[in-house]
């Protein structure tokens, strides 16, 4: 069998792609490769573009000119009706007045590589709703009817916006588990999420947008560093009140502070400087920690930081390829 598409491209490739809708540039020169096997955790604040991301993505929408959209090699409508993509998307509404089985039978035929119905509802973790109808669904039942459409097939990139919205604790844990396993299958996903948590969990590497930028590309560790803020506690033995406050918020790179009676909880830009200084004073910190942001608190220090360098300016964040942008 011969095939068009280079043994080595990129399951996704963004080449400065823009949108823009009226004077809402929704997306601004995005350009990002994704490679076949990697779990991408796509985030950004409201309007940041995640959205518009996966239309031009999935070839729902075109970039404006100059601009490019490359999934395997090929176009996005292409690859899409290839049956190379699954996608999982929160708009479109499913078909409502049939049953869960008829609609999985349905994407199954359709994808060009469909496996048995039976299968993807196991898959999916959904066989006990198969014969519920489609419109008497719970939100988070739903959504994992969405999640078994989205891999009827044997596609190579799955595509899910905002996958778990709506599940409990235990669907979220076997949706992201019955993900993992697609993963483990060698298949890129790619979703957008506002849980961190699961993007942290879940994700090889995480991709920050904001106001259609990459403000960040890297794994979740990676992403936490480059907020370049750590939490510092400790408790002091004697607190003379007044002085002491004075003296610890100016500590080299301390930002927010907390005192509670002995305890004191800070954050820092340079955490060596920092507990340096303090030693340097003779207040003498017992029980140290130095901890790293979580991923939700990099993020919205990375996020804040691009707001407020942008309102200063009123432009946009410079972008490059890695790292903070
Ligand atoms: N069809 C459209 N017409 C006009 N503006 C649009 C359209 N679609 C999106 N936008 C605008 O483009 C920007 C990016 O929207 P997009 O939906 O891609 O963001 P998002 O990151 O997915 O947001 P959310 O987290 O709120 O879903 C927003 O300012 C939005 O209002």
């Amino acid at each position: 069998m011969t095939t068009t598409t280079p043994p080595t491209a990129p399951a996704v490739e963004f080449t400065s792609a823009s949108k823009t809708y009226g004077s809402v540039r929704a997306l601004d020169g995005l350009t990002v490769s994704l490679h076949p096997g990697e779990t991408v955790a796509l985030l950004g604040p409201n309007g940041a573009g995640k959205s518009t991301t996966l239309d031009l993505l999935l070839g729902l929408r075109n970039p404006d000119a100059g601009g490019r959209v490359r999934l395997f090699g090929t176009t996005p409508r292409r690859a899409v009706t290839g049956g190379r993509v699954g996608a999982m998307l929160q708009s479109g509404g499913l078909m409502e007045g049939v049953r869960v089985r008829e609609l999985v039978e349905l994407a199954c035929a359709l994808h060009p590589k469909g496996y048995p119905a039976e299968r993807v509802l196991a898959t999916a973790g959904i066989t006990e709703l198969a014969e519920r109808t489609v419109g008497k669904l719970s939100g988070g039942q739903e959504q994992r009817v969405r999640f078994a459409l989205a891999t009827a097939g044997d596609s190579d990139l799955i595509v899910l916006d905002e996958p778990t919205t709506g599940m409990d604790v235990t669907a979220r844990r076997s949706f992201w588990s019955a993900m993992r396993a697609q993963a483990a299958q060698g298949r890129t996903v790619l979703f957008a999420t506002h849980y961190l948590e699961e993007a942290d969990e879940v994700a090889d590497r995480v991709l920050v947008l904001h106001r259609g930028r990459l403000l960040a590309d890297g794994s979740a560790a990676e992403i936490k560093a480059m907020a370049g803020v750590r939490r510092i506690g400790f408790t002091l033995e004697a607190v003379p009140d007044g002085v002491l406050e004075a003296q610890l918020r100016a500590l080299p790179g301390v930002g927010e502070l907390h005192l509670a009676g002995s305890a004191v909880r800070l954050r820092s830009t340079d955490a060596d400087a920092t507990v340096q200084a303090l030693y340097a004073l003779g207040l003498y910190p017992r029980r140290l920690e130095v901890t790293g942001l979580g991923l939700e608190e990099a993020f919205v220090a990375l996020t804040s930081r691009a707001e407020e360098r942008a309102e200063k300016t009123d432009q946009r964040p410079a972008g490059q390829k890695a790292g903070i942008k």
